[in-house]
């Protein structure tokens, strides 16, 4: 049964003068992956904001399972909502582990649950706890981290999990690779809400099974993969398609 968890009523955001919401309306499921897809500038990562309270809407409302998010505690919401960014921003005097720790460690875990979930977690990211738990940063790849970065944001089980262009700064290979271990994830944990803001269409059409593609802080089309594939809505959505179709002209050009 579909059970509605995050919904946006007639939301609108401001920075000053400038509207970059206007109006929007939509509903994510429990349990579903969604990403958001969309240009620089269209007002992906201020929605994500939007929905661990980070922002404020100047009008409409957010419900989160149900609740007026304006009625709920943003501490407490934050611990439900694991947060995936390019900036992983991983403690760098601080081992993988600790890393990994942290919120556990903030909400006084003992420390045998912690390391354990910390080795549940590696594993789950395909890191060695052996080889990594006590490594630094530093000593990772960029592909690396970000895998440790999934862990941290899943570390006090999270409901929901939210990814602002987590893979944006890796190399094609490792994206693909981190893009089938995210899908992987979602799929082994069962029920948590998964929202991804990218701005590649391939990667939202191959990890999202809705795909809300926005333009100019509105949604042009929110639908599954092949639904927007066959029977684009818009304009625009045309054209991110076409974008696809131009990529691989290029091919072709390059093996003439
Ligand atoms: N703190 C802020 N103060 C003023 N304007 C802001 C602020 N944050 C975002 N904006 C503006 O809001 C609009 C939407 O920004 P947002 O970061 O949501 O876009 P985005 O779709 O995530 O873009 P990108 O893919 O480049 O990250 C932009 O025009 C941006 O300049």
């Amino acid at each position: 049964m579909t059970k509605p968890v995050i919904q946006f009523k007639n939301v609108q955001k401001k920075f000053g003068k400038n509207i970059v919401i206007p109006d929007l309306s939509f509903t994510v499921n429990q349990g579903e992956f969604i990403t958001i897809l969309g240009s620089s500038g269209c007002g992906k990562t201020t929605t994500l904001k939007m929905v661990n309270g980070l922002w404020q809407p100047d009008a409409g409302e957010i419900l989160i399972a149900s609740q007026k998010i304006s009625d709920l505690d943003l501490v407490k919401l934050r611990r439900h909502m694991g947060y995936v960014v390019q900036q992983i921003g991983l403690f760098p005097h601080m081992t993988i582990a600790e890393n990994i720790a942290v919120v556990p460690k903030m909400l006084q875990w003992d420390q045998k649950q912690i390391d354990a979930r910390v080795g549940e977690l590696l594993n789950l990211v395909q890191l060695d706890p052996k080889q990594y738990a006590q490594r630094y940063p530093s000593q990772l790849s960029g592909g690396q981290q970000q895998r440790v970065g999934v862990a941290r944001a899943l570390a006090v089980n999270p409901a929901y999990v939210l990814f602002d262009e987590p893979f944006g700064a890796l190399d094609a290979l490792t994206r693909i690779e981190l893009q089938k271990e995210i899908k992987r994830i979602h799929a082994s944990l069962g029920n948590k809400t998964f929202m991804f803001v990218t701005h590649d269409i391939n990667e939202a059409l191959f990890l999202g099974q809705r795909v809300m593609v926005m333009h100019k802080g509105r949604i042009e089309q929110f639908a599954e993969p092949a639904e927007i594939v066959a029977h684009p809505a818009t304009p625009f959505v045309k054209e991110l398609l076409g974008t696809v179709q131009q990529n691989q002209k290029l091919w072709g050009h390059y093996n003439d």
